[in-house]
């Protein structure tokens, strides 16, 4: 006789950002379409944004559903204005600061759910260090959902141990990355650390590095680390991180593919500031493989005058485009877009762009046949949609975090896109972008011998990625 299997059950701690947060909802599906009973912690103001999304697939065709617990928000103790539960709502490194360290009061509301729930497995942001702790108490692994490239890590991690930056003698004075397989060239304007210490940031900058260095030893500590990616992207460097970084890691796939219907694409992270049927038929009107489609993610606050040169940079490019604005928040003000936007820019390009404000409906959009390029930040979520989607045809903007080892990725190893020029990881020094290097690049992407030539290694990126999952 066969004992009786017991379903395996996980609790997914998510981190309270949309871009934490989007990705653990597709963890989710996937752990339930695998049988895998799970539960997502969050608190209260968050829980409607992953119930929303739940809604709208696995719980349908799964059979058994995926719990929501709530846990309050420690708001009075962090001292965090009461309705504040998300990293989309702060205006300032301060805030985000004092937020990081108010969600690290969480520990005892995460203990109680795991006491309650006894699951086999803790999966937990990695800006959750004391998930460790409680992991260990309950006796079962912890394991860290990550949200970048093996690319990325395996940079950051030679970065670290090399401080190849340090034998530059100046900030634009480009050297090689040590050690990883392609040849990468990067300039210390461009790393974060760098960058925060020509902003002058020094105690925001001590501050995050307390938390980001907790954060990696948390990481280290932990069982593995669940990527959002497959093998065959960025094979030498899987094989880098896992070899000779030595690290358990498990590739998933991209995991925001288990949103197969159009409801699921639609309903993403927030509610869409678009109705889904004028975004669709805006789209229908156009050629198959004529847009550009043009948005920096859901946390980047891109200023006023770079997104005036976005806008003279898509004018000029005579392309048809949707472009995402986001709400433009400069020093704790919203600043409305016809402030900033080129006199009569919206009537000229009546016929010939869309202005989202607000979120849009990002895969919905990129799986329409009518889209060709994409203009982003590089964050790496919208690097894998767009990569899935419209393979060959990036054209990229990097501003923080990661993203200009992403941005390298792109145009250097996988050699799908573009970069328009950015140069400095500290934005208030992108005088260096202008309307004409915008142009340009979309020009590169979207016609000409260079796009053909984009567009056919992007086919065959495609290819292995198609045939890798
Ligand atoms: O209008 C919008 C804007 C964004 N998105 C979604 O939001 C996510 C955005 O993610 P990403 O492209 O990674 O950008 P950020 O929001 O800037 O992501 C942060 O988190 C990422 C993952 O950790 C890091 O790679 C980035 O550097 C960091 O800025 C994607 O899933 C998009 O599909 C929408 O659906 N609609």
């Amino acid at each position: 006789m066969y004992a009786k299997l017991q379903r395996l059950h996980v609790v997914l701690f998510p981190f309270m950002a949309p871009v934490h947060m989007i990705p653990a909802i597709d963890v989710a599906k996937f752990f339930t379409t695998n049988h895998v009973k799970t539960t997502i912690i969050t608190t209260p103001l968050n829980a409607p944004i992953i119930i929303n999304s739940l809604q709208s697939t696995a719980n349908k065709y799964v059979g058994f559903p995926i719990d929501v617990e709530n846990v309050p928000f420690p708001s009075k103790e962090g001292g965090i204005p009461e309705g504040i539960e998300n990293l989309d709502q702060l205006n300032s490194d301060e805030m985000t600061i004092n937020f990081l360290k108010a969600t690290e009061l969480l520990q005892e509301s995460l203990e109680q759910i795991m006491e309650k729930y006894k699951p086999n497995c803790l999966v937990a942001d990695m800006f959750y260090p004391f998930a460790s702790v409680v992991a260990a108490k309950f006796n079962v692994p912890r394991l860290v959902f990550h949200g970048t490239s093996y690319f990325a890590q395996c940079v950051g991690h030679v970065m670290m141990k090399y401080e190849p930056q340090k034998l530059v003698s100046s900030d634009d004075e480009e050297f090689v990355v040590p050690e990883i397989p392609h040849e990468i060239r990067l300039t210390r304007s461009q790393l974060v650390i760098d960058a925060m210490k020509g902003k002058g940031k020094h105690e925001a900058l001590e501050e995050w590095m307390k938390i980001f260095c907790s954060a990696m030893e948390a990481k280290e500590r932990s069982y593995g680390i669940i990527m959002n990616r497959f093998y065959e992207l960025e094979p030498e460097y899987v094989d880098y991180y896992t070899k000779v970084m030595g690290r358990m890691a498990w590739h998933i796939s991209p995991v925001s593919l288990c949103n197969r219907e159009k409801e699921a694409k639609f309903q993403r992270g927030k509610d869409s500031s678009i109705n889904e049927h004028e975004c669709l038929k805006w789209l229908d009107s156009k050629k198959p493989k004529s847009v550009v489609y043009v948005c920096f993610g859901s946390v980047v606050k891109v200023s006023s005058l770079e997104l005036q040169e976005i806008a003279m940079g898509l004018e000029a490019s005579e392309q048809d485009f949707i472009w995402v604005v986001r709400r433009n928040i400069i020093d704790g003000e919203e600043v409305n877009i016809t402030d900033w936007l080129p006199h009569e820019f919206e009537k000229r390009m009546k016929e010939k762009g869309l202005i989202i404000r607000g979120w849009a409906p990002q895969m919905l959009i990129l799986d329409h046949e009518a889209i060709r390029a994409f203009v982003t930040h590089c964050g790496w979520n919208s690097t894998l949609d767009g990569g899935l989607i419209i393979w060959g045809s990036f054209g990229t903007w990097p501003v923080g975090g990661e993203k200009f080892y992403s941005e390298k990725l792109v145009t250097q190893v996988l050699r799908t896109g573009v970069a328009i020029g950015a140069r400095n990881w500290n934005r208030v020094r992108s005088e260096n972008i202008k309307p004409k290097n915008v142009m340009e690049a979309i020009r590169r992407i979207m016609v000409g011998e260079e796009a053909l030539e984009i567009k056919k290694q992007g086919k065959e990126v495609e290819r292995i990625s198609k045939e890798g999952r």
